[in-house]
Parts: C-alpha cells; sequence; structure tokens
C-alpha cells in the first residue's frame, strides 16, 4: 500500500537530509506507528505519502502508484484516497459538526442525497451522533478529534494518516480515540501514526517504525515505543 524505495528527502537549502535512504513497505490494513525525536523527519515521511513534498532520491509509491511520476493534475485523487487526522483538529470553526463532515463531501462533488444519508452513520461510528448541530467550539477537545475523524474517514479512504493525533489530549480521551483508529483499522483501512505517546505505543502492541535523523533505525511488529 505504501512503499519507499531507498528514499531521500533534502529540503532547499538544507545540507542535512530530512530522510536518509529509507525503505518501508507497509501493506494493506496494517497499523504502523511512526516515532522519533523531533525532528528526525516524520513530518517529512508522512509530506512524501501526501506529495506535498517529493523525494530528492528514490521512489515513493502508493497504492502502486510511483508518487515521482504522478501528473500533477493527479494529485487530488491520489489525496482523495488518503484521510488525514492532526493534532490540533483543523475543523472549520463557524461549521457544525454536520457541515464540517458534510464538506469533505461537498468538495468532492459527492449527491446530496448520498451526504445525506452517509453523514449520521459515520457520526453514529465515530461516537458522535446526537451532536451534528453543534459547533467545534461547544465540543471538547476529544469530541473535535472525532469529528476530525469522522471527516477523514467518510469518504472510506484506503489509508489514513493521524500525525500526533492524541497530542492535545488528556490520557483517557486518547484511549478513546485510539479505540476509534483501530476500529478504523479493522475495516480494512492502513493506518499510519506519527506519534511521541509511548503509553499509546506501549498499550497497542502494533508494528512501529523508528526514525532517528532522517534514518530508519528500528521496524519492529508488535512493537514498544523505545527499546526493550
Ligand atoms: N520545509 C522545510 N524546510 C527545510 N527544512 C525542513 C523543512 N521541514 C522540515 N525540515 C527539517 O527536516 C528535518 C526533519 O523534520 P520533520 O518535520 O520531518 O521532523 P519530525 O520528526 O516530524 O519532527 P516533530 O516530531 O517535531 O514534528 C528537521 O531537521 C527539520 O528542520
Amino acid at each position: 500500500m505504501i512503499r519507499f524505495e531507498s528514499v531521500s528527502k533534502t529540503y532547499d537549502g538544507q545540507r542535512r537530509a530530512a530522510l536518509d535512504r529509507v525503505n518501508v513497505d507497509i501493506d494493506k490494513g496494517e497499523f504502523v506507528f511512526l516515532v522519533g525525536a523531533s525532528g528526525s523527519g516524520k513530518s517529512t515521511f508522512l509530506r512524501l505519502i501526501l506529495r506535498e513534498q517529493r523525494a530528492t532520491r528514490g521512489k515513493v509509491f502508493v497504492a502502486g502508484r510511483d508518487l515521482g511520476k504522478l501528473h500533477s493534475w493527479k494529485i487530488p485523487a491520489m489525496r482523495r484516497q488518503i484521510g488525514t487526522v492532526f493534532q490540533d483538529f483543523r475543523l472549520l470553526p463557524n461549521k457544525t459538526v454536520t457541515d464540517n463532515v458534510a464538506f469533505a463531501l461537498q468538495v468532492i462533488g459527492k449527491p446530496q442525497s448520498t451526504i445525506k444519508r452517509v453523514v449520521p452513520e459515520v457520526l453514529e461510528l465515530v461516537g458522535l451522533d446526537g451532536k451534528g448541530g453543534r459547533l467545534p467550539e461547544e465540543l471538547s477537545g476529544g469530541e473535535q478529534q472525532r469529528v476530525a475523524i469522522a471527516r477523514a474517514f467518510v469518504n472510506r479512504p484506503m489509508i489514513l494518516i493521524a500525525d500526533e493525533p492524541t497530542g492535545n489530549l488528556d490520557p483517557a480521551t486518547s484511549i478513546g480515540i485510539m479505540k476509534l483508529l483501530d476500529r478504523i483499522n479493522r475495516a480494512d483501512t492502513t493506518v499510519l501514526m506519527a506519534t511521541h505517546d509511548s503509553t499509546i505505543v506501549d498499550q497497542m502492541r502494533k508494528r512501529v517504525i523508528e526514525l532517528d535523523d532522517g534514518e530508519v533505525v528500528r521496524d519492529q511488529s508488535r512493537g514498544v515505543y523505545g527499546y526493550q
């Protein structure tokens, strides 16, 4: 589903590579934690998958497509297959929960009848039924993150990328969010999550890929946050 073949990325004007000859193969339906110190290259790794950045050397494949050869007009369609969730939720503050989720479908041209049917379904899936009429500011942080996950998942993407999704949440709320991501993963969505949350990584026992200074220094199935 995601394949990095000897991928290096050096940002313009930088001497050090943000990613250095990275080889990674992630299968459909896997759940993968991406860990590493600040500046180790996690966000760069995620940006390459979204084609927000291009590899300086090597090849990145998503769903069999070589992103280096992807025409720029094909990028939006490729990105539609990837849901994204961030630490800071990134909801539209003046839109209700329902409208935040519906908007994701409107922009890709889904008919109103589909939107009316699908949005309540996904809100129920994330545990927000009955809260569709609220504004983001009327929700807790955990609930706001559930809206963001609903929005990322409503189009049933093949891949869900989560960049520090529990970074702003307390431990109990974080567990709820992880249960939700686990459920989404069980529905055959490949989940890739960058995190500093060692408790979560240690509890979940999923595959762990660790970056250090742009290099993969560990790739462990059923791993923990740090070395054992
Ligand atoms: N747009 C950019 N231009 C130049 N250098 C960059 C850019 N983005 C990141 N870098 C550099 O690339 C390296 C990797 O950064 P990256 O953001 O991928 O790390 P990270 O692991 O996601 O860090 P964090 O956990 O703090 O989010 C760092 O040295 C950073 O300074």
